[in-house]
């Protein structure tokens, strides 16, 4: 993938970058280089491969006519099944091929029948961006056939039939082995189920300045580099009064486990000093932890020397409100997570406040059903931002972060970390980056990360059996990691 943070492009962002494109003479040398990159990864993965490029009428069919061009220029064996062409660009490459005698037929179920019998790879250039769901039926009964015949697909942009825009796909929606990306990755490249259609992504370098996309990113995946420069670095003189002291509040008859998943989360997130406190007995699992039972949490943590950071909710059942409420008058950094995340928190939630909910409690916190929230879940964590002025983090495969300065994706995790106590350990690694004097936003997207990629570490031992304690039994190499990944120019602290 390119130079990073990586743009993420919804479909009316790549039409305003192609605009742009248009307007500084850029767009027919941009679908060149996008046609020369699917051609150069198709030769790649598919040595000898005898190819069918599958041509729509918009710009994504002009891509795979270049490609087709350049796969004829290297003397690969390249046949097009083209749709009549409507974009200029599009006709201006049919023109050019035709020219130089590749064989192209117009695109019909007889012409795809005879044609897939005699390829060993499909290039996909029907639709990307400019889909407009439903799948009319004559294309859907194509794509239909291309699926069946089983043989490797290799889509331009976006697989056709997903929209660009949604993790919803089209029953007939392509299924790729690969999928070049142009541009910018696009929100049905990242999430389920549409993600699972784009098979392996690939980088197309359209080669003009990365400024065009940016421009009309919607959201970006941060690298490892960019989060590692913001983690604390701490000098040899630290003690765990420096470090940051967090309290963790949660936990009820039933569920005392999830408090203490959170404190090991601080804990292993660097933490100087953390405390439990419930209305429940907790078991002293882990000796450093510091426990401490009440009969009221609001009364009696109202006069206590406040710490840091705060990471409340988890476990703590129908006094969540309640107890949210009151230390978010606190006015110290917060993490809400769980029962916590009620919608009567708006306008009670102040700008050091991290919500974290999974789809369920987002759906609960926007008052809508979890289908919404799952279709588009950059519009979903953008909403939960802007009614609830705070960073909020929508957890999933990837997750979200919704800052006041826009939106990320985070990268990587693990299938394996779809567990119970996974969102616990993440709460306690972020209050514990908050107590360690990182903004909402910051500990947010790192502890995000540093979970994502302690997930990752863990998952080679224990793969889809993974546990909250596996995981943070590797936060400490995940942080090793990120410092890895620092750039050299950068101070190593
Ligand atoms: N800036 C970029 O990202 C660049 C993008 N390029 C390509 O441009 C693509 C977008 O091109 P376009 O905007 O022309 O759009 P597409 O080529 O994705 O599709 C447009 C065509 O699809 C038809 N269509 C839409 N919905 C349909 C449906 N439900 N059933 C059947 N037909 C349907 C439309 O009538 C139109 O003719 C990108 O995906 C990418 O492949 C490249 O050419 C270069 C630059």
């Amino acid at each position: 993938m390119p130079p990073h943070p990586e743009p993420v492009l919804t479909a009316g962002g790549v039409r305003a970058m192609d605009a742009d494109l248009d307007r500084a003479g850029l767009l027919d040398l941009a679908m060149e280089h996008a046609g020369r990159a699917v051609a150069d990864h198709a030769r790649a993965h598919f040595p000898g491969a005898r190819v069918l490029l599958l041509a729509g009428s918009g710009a994504n069919g002009g891509d795979a006519l270049v490609a087709a061009r350049h796969l004829h220029a290297l003397g690969e064996d390249a046949r097009v099944l083209a749709l009549p062409a409507r974009h200029p660009l599009t006709r201006a490459n049919r023109r050019r091929l035709t020219a130089l005698g590749v064989p192209t037929a117009r695109l019909s179920a007889p012409a795809l029948a005879g044609a897939l019998r005699r390829a060993d790879l499909i290039i996909d250039g029907l639709l990307g961006t400019g889909f407009v769901p439903p799948l009319q039926p004559a294309l859907a009964a194509l794509t239909a056939r291309v699926n069946a015949s089983g043989l490797p697909v290799l889509s331009i942009d976006v697989p056709t039939g997903v929209n660009a825009d949604t993790a919803e796909a089209d029953d007939d929606a392509l299924r790729a082995t690969y999928t070049v990306v142009l541009a910018g990755l696009k929100p049905t490249l990242l999430f389920g189920p549409a993600a699972h259609h784009a098979g392996t992504l690939l980088h197309g370098d359209l080669r003009v300045p990365p400024a065009f996309a940016a421009r009309h990113a919607v959201a970006t995946r941060e690298d490892d580099a960019a989060l590692a420069a913001r983690l604390p670095v701490r000098f040899a003189d630290a003690h765990k009064g420096t470090a940051g002291r967090v309290w963790v509040v949660g936990g009820h008859p039933g569920t005392t486990g999830a408090p203490l998943i959170a404190g090991v989360g601080a804990l292993r997130a660097g933490a100087g000093l953390i405390t439990v406190h419930s209305e429940a007995d907790l078991p002293l699992l882990t000796p450093e932890l510091m426990l401490r039972r009440h009969a009221d949490l609001t009364r009696d943590l109202q006069d206590q020397a406040k710490p840091d950071a705060v990471v409340l909710g988890m476990g703590l059942g129908s006094r969540a409100l309640t107890v949210a409420r009151a230390a978010l008058a606190w006015d110290v950094p917060t993490v809400l997570d769980a029962d916590a995340l009620q919608p009567e928190l708006t306008g009670v939630t102040h700008a050091r406040t991290v919500l974290t909910p999974h789809p369920g409690e987002a759906a609960r916190l926007l008052g809508t059903d979890t289908p919404a929230i799952t279709r588009d879940p950059l519009g979903a964590a953008r909403a939960l931002q802007e009614r609830y002025a705070c960073t909020v983090l929508l957890k999933g495969g990837p997750s979200v972060v919704a800052g006041p300065d826009g939106l990320t994706v985070v990268r990587g995790g693990h299938p394996g970390m779809a567990s119970g106590g996974m969102g616990d350990l993440l709460g306690g690694v972020i209050a514990a980056l908050l107590g360690q004097g990182l903004s909402a936003p910051d500990a947010t997207r790192a502890g995000a990360r540093l979970h994502a990629r302690a997930g990752e570490r863990a998952a080679v031992t224990h793969g889809y059996g993974l546990s909250a304690t596996d995981v943070a039994a590797e936060l400490g190499g995940a942080w090793a990691d990120l410092m890895t990944a620092r750039p050299a120019e950068f101070p190593v602290g």
